[in-house]
């Protein structure tokens, strides 16, 4: 188990990570890819660095927009496993 971070620590962990913001008990980005490929692309490599995490996306994919939303089910909330894995999410899609 992991400890759920507070609202003041959640907003802080946003100020550094621009392109997601709070859905509730979550933290969601949306990114458009080039095409749908890609797109998988970007999943595939997000799934190999979730599974040696051992902590997953919920994923939507939609052609070649990806939304991904991040929580720690086991918690019921938001964690820094969460704030750590929304970062290499980002550096996957910026390599891209
Ligand atoms: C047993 C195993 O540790 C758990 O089921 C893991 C797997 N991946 C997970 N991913 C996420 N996002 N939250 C979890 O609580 C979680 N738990």
């Amino acid at each position: 188990m992991a400890e759920l971070l507070s609202d003041e620590r959640i907003d802080e962990a946003l100020a550094h990570l621009p392109r997601w913001e709070r859905n509730g008990n979550a933290i969601q980005r949306t990114a458009e890819l080039a095409n749908f490929p890609q797109a998988i692309q970007v999943v595939n490599r997000i799934a190999e660095i979730a599974e040696n995490e051992n902590h997953h996306p919920d994923i939507d994919i939609r052609w070649r927009k990806l939304t991904f939303r991040l929580s720690t089910h086991s918690d019921g909330g938001i964690t820094e496993k969460d704030v750590q894995l929304a970062g290499e999410i980002d550096g996957v899609i910026d390599a891209m």
